[in-house]
């Protein structure tokens, strides 16, 4: 937790001074949150939940990171994680950002997060070929009765008997080939784009349904993809349908996901259509899935996610989540989670964010203080935080404003010999203004000791 800040007598001061930039004319004073046991001034610690490739853990400096997997840290400036179920109380109020090392975002409390100031971070496209090579195999195994005969081997060994027996049994798992059918894929991002374009080239027509479908993503698709209007001409003309949307744990009547391959959509659907599930379990109708099953359709459906309603029906083939779980999906998600955490807290940089607008502005130079704020983004709050400088008679060097839906984000360089003879005569006492304004939730004054420099508002109240 942050420390309650202190009347301005007792309030924790340090010197900033790095000792490798002596000759930089940089000093200001500013309240430290380091009130906490192991928040050692100087570095950033950051929090993992899940199992993080250590490769990409190998991107924090460890002069100027710790990185705590093995416990909790109340200190934490970052959270990296998986699919851990993240609740509030576990965002410790020093906590700056969260980076998702994967896509899906649906395990963070996001919308909460924005109301905290606190960025949430994924990794596009850095587990994309894992999945999509699974989306591929998940087709095969919708076509070929691969599983059923793996078993049947397994129980003819058990009894001796598999050598004698194999070729007998084996018209009972005969399948259909992918070359000449039709793949529908619904949502054509980093995995569904992929998925259409290596389909292509085994052979399938492709039908695409996406539409906030990226220029990136169209310019992978195969050349006769056909894109339709609506999902329901996807399950009506296709073989296969390949599930690569995000879940939003809402009905599609409000802009959610949730149940979105509904019993209309199903009922619609092609009697022995293939659907592939390496999206999020919660996008299908599970009930409406098993009556179409039992209404006599030889579909089947193959799914990377639990579900105990369809886990042992005969139609259905599931994975327990595997679709990132290669060693090079791992290294590539936790390596891009950890630069941009880095990025977003030493410069204040906003790429890849699910909640806040994507922010760069060009590195200070020495003489620069960067400050970054976060408000809410309403009429008034940047002319207010200007007021705040311009009253510590403070030099904008350069700044950007960007806002995203209720949320904005600043940068701010100002020039460090500025602060004089305004209303305030600290760099602390500035920072406070600043906070205190209405509508503000939080800045950060950046600086060469790491973990320090970050204020909050908190139910009106002022931490440092
Ligand atoms: N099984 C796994 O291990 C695994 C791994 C990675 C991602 N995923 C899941 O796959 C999803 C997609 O991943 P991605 O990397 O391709 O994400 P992405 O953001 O690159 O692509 C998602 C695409 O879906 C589109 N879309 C959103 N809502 C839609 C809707 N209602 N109808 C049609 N299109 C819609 C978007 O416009 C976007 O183009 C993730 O959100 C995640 O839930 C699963
Ligand atoms: O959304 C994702 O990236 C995937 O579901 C991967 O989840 P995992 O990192 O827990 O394997």
């Amino acid at each position: 937790m942050l420390s309650k800040h202190l009347p301005t007598t007792s309030r924790h001061f340090v010197r900033l001074l790095r000792p490798s930039l002596q000759t930089r004319p940089f000093s200001f004073d500013l309240a430290l949150d380091h009130k906490q046991a192991d928040n050692v001034p100087g570095t950033f610690h950051v929090q993992t939940y899940n199992a993080i490739s250590p490769i990409g853990l190998s991107k924090y400096p460890a002069s100027t990171y710790e990185v705590v997997t093995d416990r909790v840290c109340p200190t934490a400036h970052a959270i990296m994680l998986r699919s851990h179920k993240l609740k509030e109380e576990e965002v410790p109020h020093t906590t700056r950002c969260i980076a998702r090392c994967g896509a899906g975002t649906n395990n963070i409390p996001v919308s909460r997060m924005t109301e905290l100031g606190i960025p949430v971070f994924n990794t596009p496209g850095a587990n994309a070929n894992a999945v999509k090579e699974l989306v591929l195999c998940g087709l095969l195994l919708g076509s070929r009765k691969i599983v059923q005969g793996i078993g049947a081997m397994r129980e003819l060994g058990d009894k001796g008997e598999a050598r004698e027996k194999v070729e007998k049994i084996k018209s009972q798992f005969g399948g259909q080939e992918l070359k000449g059918k039709t793949l529908g894929v619904i949502g054509l991002g980093h995995i569904g784009s992929a998925t259409a374009r290596d389909a292509a080239a085994l052979g399938m027509n492709v039908v695409g349904y996406d539409p906030g479908m990226s220029i990136e993503s169209a310019l992978k698709l195969p050349n006769n993809t056909k894109l339709v209007e609506n999902m329901k001409s996807v399950f009506a003309n296709c073989d296969y349908v390949s599930l690569n949307i995000p879940y939003i744990p809402s009905e599609p009547s409000e802009g959610g996901t949730h149940g979105i391959i509904s019993r209309d959509l199903l009922m619609s659907a092609k009697k022995n259509c293939v659907i592939v599930n390496f999206a999020r379990g919660e996008l299908v109708d599970s009930e409406a899935m098993k009556d179409w099953f039992d209404s006599g359709s030889d579909g089947v459906y193959v799914s990377d996610f639990p579900d105990d309603l369809l886990y042992d029906h005969p139609n259905t083939i599931l994975l327990p989540h595997l679709g990132a779980s290669t060693e090079e999906a791992e290294d590539a998600a936790a390596s891009m989670a950890s630069n941009t955490i880095q990025n977003f807290l030493e410069n204040g940089e906003i790429v890849n964010s699910v909640n806040f607008p994507e922010t760069r502005l060009e590195s200070r130079g020495d003489t620069t203080v960067r400050i970054a704020i976060v408000n809410e983004n309403k009429t008034g709050v940047l002319a207010a935080i200007l007021g705040e400088l311009a009253n510590a008679n403070i030099n904008i060097l350069q700044q950007v404003n960007r806002s995203s839906s209720n949320i904005a984000y600043n940068v701010i360089d100002v020039e460090l010999d500025t602060l004089s003879e305004g209303k305030f005569k600290s760099w602390a006492e500035l920072q406070e203004g600043l906070t205190m304004v209405d509508g503000v939730i939080s800045s950060r004054f950046m600086n060469d000791v790491y973990g320090t420099g970050y204020a909050k508002k908190i139910e009106g109240n002022y931490y440092v």
